[in-house]
C-alpha cells in the first residue's frame, strides 16, 4: 500500500476546511477528526500547541495530518517539578498558574505578532491542477507534481519551527528539564530554544523522537554528550559513533545474553541482603537512613561485579577506589551540566585542584581496570574455554570474561573504555531508580502494601529466581511506573549528521537536540493524570511497556539501535531490590528532613538525600485456634450432645450458630495470617 499523504496546514483550517494542496475535506471537527477519505476514526490525536497529527485507523494511515502553525492549546496538566513548587496535600505538584498565564499571555503576543502564522500561497494552485487533471494522464501527472513540488515549497517556506527565546538566568537553580515541560506546554513537541548564539532543538513528540532514534538514527550522533564524556569513557559505547560504536556493539550486546543475567539475579540478591542488614541495625537503633547513598552503593557493587568481577563491597567500606569512582561520576555530571567547558581550559585542567583529583583518581580506576583486565586473560588462558553463544564462567561471569574468552580482539585502552561505560551507565541510573521509586512509595502506602503482599505470596523468604521474575508482576509494574515518572537520564542529546525535517520543520546539519524522555513521559497529551504515580495503569498481564508498546511515547531505555543494553538487567536488578526491601521493611519519608528536591547531573538526584524512616514488618500476632477433642453423640430424641475433653460439662450442640461461629474463626485465622501491618 502506498505510504500516507502528508498535509499540512495552519490552525485557522478549521472545522470542516478544505486544504488547497491536496484536494481533501479532512475533518468535520477538531475534537473529532474523521479521515473523509478512508472515514476512519482518528487513532492519535495530539493537539501539542503548534502541532496537530492525525492519522487514521486504516493500517497503514492513508492520510497524516500535520498543523505546523497556529494557536497554542492552554495547557490542561499540572506541570511537575519537585524543585520548591507547590504540592498538594498528597505531595502531587500543583500547577504554577501565575507562571502558565505568564507563558500564555507572552505566547499570544507573539501570535498577534504573527509569528506562528504561516502565510498561505497567493497562487491557488488547486484550480490549476483541477483544471490540469481534464487532460488525461498527462495532466494528471503534471497535477501530481505541482501538488508535490508545492508541498515542498510550503514546508521549506513557510514552515518556521516555535521558538522559545530565553535568558539562561531563567533556567539556572532548577533542574534544566523542569523549564523544558512548561515551555513544551507552551510551545508544543518540537520548538527552538535559543540562549543568545547558542540553539537547541527541543522535542517532546513522540513520532519526531521515533524519527530520531529509530527511523532516520544513521543521520543523529551522540554530539555534544560525546564531548562531555570522553574524558572518562573515551570511545565507550554511550559516547561512540559509526564504525567503532557498530564494532563494539556487535561484541559487547551478546555479553548480557539469557544465562547470563540468571546468573545476575543472585548477585542481585546477595546484595540486596547486604543493604537488608545494613537497614536492619537501623531499624533496630531507631536511626534514619540517608536510601540514595545506599541505592548507589548497592548498584555499584552489583554493576562492579557483574561487568569486571569487582568486590568494590562499597556498604561496608569507604576505599580508595570507590571515592575515584565518586570524583569521576560527579565530574561527569558537573560537566554535562556546565554552561562552558571550563575542563578545556589550559591552566584550569593543570592548575584547579578539583580537577587534579579527578585526574588522579581516573589514573586510579584506570591501573585498576588495567588489573583486572590482565588477571582475567590469565584466567582464561589457563582455562579450557568451550565458548558458545550463552558462555558464562562459573567462578567469573562477569562481562569482561565473556569477552575475553570470545576472543574479542580489542585493545586494552578500548576495554577500558568499554567496561567504564558500562560501569558508570549501569551504575547511577539503577540508584536513580530506585530512589525515586522508593520516594514514591513513601509517599503512596497503599501501593507499598500492595507490593508487599505480592511479594508475600510470591517470593515468601526465598531469594528470587528467574521464574520469580515474571510472577512479580506488580513489582515490575511499580518499577515501570518509577521510569515513568522520574526517567533516568530526564534527556537523549543528540546532534544532526545532515539536513533533515523534524515533524514538518526542516532542520539543519550540526543541530543539538534534546530529547525530553521527561515530556514524553508526562505528557498530558498521551497519559491520563501524568503526573500521578499509578502502577495499575500498566496491565497486570500485558506486556511489560517500553518504547514500542507505547509508540515511543514511553522510551525508559531509549529506543532504535541505540537502545540500552542492559535493559533487562537493570529491570531485574530493581525489582529484586525493590521486593526483597519491601518484603522486610516499611518505608516512610522521615519527619523532620529536608523536602526531596530535584537537582540533575546525568541522571535525576535529590538535592539533600532521600532521608527515610525504615522499621520492620511485624506480622499481626497469629491468634490460634485452639482446636478441643470433642464426642458427639445423638440420642433417642435426636438431640446432639457434644462433650469437650477438658469439660466435665456436656453442651447441647446447635449446628448452625456453631457453624457460624467456626467460619468467623476461619476468617479471622486467614486474615491475621496473610496479612502485615
Ligand atoms: C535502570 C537502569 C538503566 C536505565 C534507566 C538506562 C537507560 C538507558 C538509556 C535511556 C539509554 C539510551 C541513551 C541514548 O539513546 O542516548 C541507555 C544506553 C545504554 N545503556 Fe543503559 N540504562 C540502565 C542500565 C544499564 C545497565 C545496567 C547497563 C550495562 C550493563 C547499561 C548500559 C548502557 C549502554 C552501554 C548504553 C549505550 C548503548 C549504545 O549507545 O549502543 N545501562 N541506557
Amino acid at each position: 500500500m502506498a505510504p500516507p499523504t502528508v498535509l499540512q496546514g495552519s490552525v485557522r483550517a478549521t472545522t470542516g476546511s478544505t486544504f488547497e494542496s491536496c484536494n481533501l475535506s479532512l475533518f468535520p471537527s477538531v475534537n473529532e477528526p474523521r479521515c473523509l477519505r478512508c472515514g476512519g476514526n482518528r487513532s492519535r490525536n495530539s493537539f501539542l500547541g503548534q502541532q496537530l497529527a492525525f492519522k487514521s485507523r486504516s493500517n497503514p494511515p492513508c492520510v497524516t495530518l500535520t498543523f505546523l502553525s497556529g494557536h497554542a492549546r492552554t495547557p490542561v496538566a499540572p506541570f511537575s517539578s519537585l524543585n520548591g513548587r507547590k504540592r498538594d496535600g498528597r505531595g502531587n505538584d500543583v500547577v504554577n498558574k501565575e507562571t502558565l498565564q505568564k507563558y500564555q499571555s507572552e505566547l499570544a503576543t507573539q501570535i498577534a505578532l504573527g509569528k506562528f502564522t504561516v502565510e498561505d500561497s497567493k497562487l491557488n494552485l488547486r484550480k490549476i491542477r483541477s483544471f490540469l487533471v481534464r487532460f488525461g494522464s498527462p495532466g494528471r501527472a503534471f497535477a501530481k507534481y505541482i501538488a508535490s513540488a508545492e508541498r515542498k515549497w510550503r514546508i521549506h517556506r513557510s514552515s518556521k519551527m516555535p521558538q522559545a527565546r530565553g535568558d539562561v538566568r531563567a533556567v539556572v537553580g532548577e533542574p534544566f528539564f523542569v523549564p523544558l515541560y512548561r515551555l513544551f506546554l507552551i510551545y508544543g513537541g518540537i520548538f527552538r530554544l535559543t540562549f543568545g548564539p547558542k540553539s537547541f532543538v527541543i522535542v517532546s513528540d513522540p513520532m519526531v523522537a521515533k524519527h530520531i532514534l529509530k527511523d532516520n538514527s544513521k543521520s543523529y550522533s551522540k554530539g555534544i554528550l560525546a564531548e562531555i564524556l570522553e574524558f572518562v569513557m573515551g570511545k565507550g559505547l554511550i559516547p561512540a559513533d559509526g564504525e567503532v560504536w557498530r564494532i563494539r556493539r556487535r561484541a559487547i550486546v551478546p555479553a548480557l545474553h539469557r544465562k547470563y543475567v540468571e546468573a545476575m539475579l543472585e548477585l542481585f540478591g546477595q546484595a540486596a541482603e547486604n543493604l537488608c542488614k545494613k537497614l536492619d541495625s537501623a531499624a533496630t537503633n531507631g536511626e534514619d537512613v540517608e536510601m540514595e547513598s545506599l541505592f548507589s552503593r548497592f548498584t555499584l557493587d552489583v554493576i562492579g561485579k557483574a561487568v569486571f568481577n569487582y568486590e568494590f563491597d562499597s556498604l561496608s567500606n569507604d576505599t580508595g577506589i570507590i571515592e575515584a569512582v565518586y570524583d569521576v561520576l560527579r565530574e561527569a555530571e558537573a560537566r554535562s551540566t556546565a554552561l562552558i567547558p571550563y575542563w578545556s581550559i589550559p591552566i584550569l585542567k593543570d592548575l584547579s585542584p578539583r580537577q587534579r583529583k579527578v585526574s588522579a583518581s581516573l589514573k586510579l580506576i584506570n591501573d585498576v581496570l588495567d588489573d583486572l583486565i590482565n588477571i582475567c586473560k590469565r584466567m582464561v588462558e589457563e582455562e579450557d574455554v568451550h565458548f558458545h553463544e550463552e558462555y558464562v564462567n562459573e567462578r567469573d561471569p562477569s562481562i569482561l570474561h565473556f569477552l575475553l574468552a570470545s576472543g574479542d580482539d580489542v585493545s586494552s585502552k578500548q576495554l577500558r573504555d568499554d567496561l567504564m561505560t558500562m560501569l558508570i551507565a549501569g551504575h547511577e541510573t539503577s540508584a536513580a531508580v530506585l530512589t525515586w521509586t522508593f520516594y514514591l512509595l513513601a509517599q503512596n502506602p497503599e501501593v507499598q502494601l500492595k507490593l508487599q503482599r505480592e511479594v508475600d505470596s510470591v517470593l515468601g523468604d526465598r531469594l528470587p529466581t528467574i521464574q520469580d521474575m515474571k510472577n512479580l508482576k506488580y513489582t515490575t509494574r511499580v518499577i515501570n511506573e518509577g521510569l515513568r515518572l522520574y526517567p533516568q537520564p530526564p534527556v537523549l542529546i543528540r546532534r544532526s549528521l545532515e539536513d533533515d525535517v523534524l515533524g514538518g520543520y526542516p532542520i539543519k546539519k550540526d543541530e543539538d537536540i534534546f530529547i525530553s524522555l521527561w515530556n514524553l513521559h508526562r505528557s498530558p497529551h498521551h497519559w491520563v493524570d501524568a503526573d500521578k504515580f499509578k502502577p495499575e495503569r500498566w496491565p497486570i498481564d500485558g506486556p511489560n511497556p517500553n518504547e514500542t508498546t507505547e509508540n515511543f511515547s514511553y522510551l525508559p531505555f531509549g529506543g532504535g539501535p541505540r537502545k540500552c543494553i542492559g535493559d533487562m538487567f537493570a529491570t531485574f536488578e530493581t525489582v529484586t531490590a525493590a521486593a526483597m526491601l519491601t518484603r522486610r521493611f516499611k518505608f516512610e519519608l522521615a519527619v523532620g528532613a529536608p523536602p526531596v528536591e530535584m537537582t540533575t547531573g546525568a541522571t535525576i538526584h535529590t538535592t539533600e538525600g532521600l532521608k527515610m524512616t525504615v522499621t520492620h514488618r511485624t506480622r499481626r500476632p497469629v491468634i490460634p485456634v485452639i482446636e478441643v477433642p470433642t464426642l458427639t453423640t445423638i440420642d433417642e430424641s435426636g438431640a446432639i450432645k457434644s462433650y469437650k475433653a477438658t469439660d466435665a460439662s456436656v453442651s447441647v450442640f446447635n449446628p448452625q450458630t456453631e457453624d457460624k461461629k467456626q467460619n468467623q474463626q476461619k476468617n479471622n485465622k486467614n486474615e491475621v495470617s496473610s496479612t502485615y501491618t
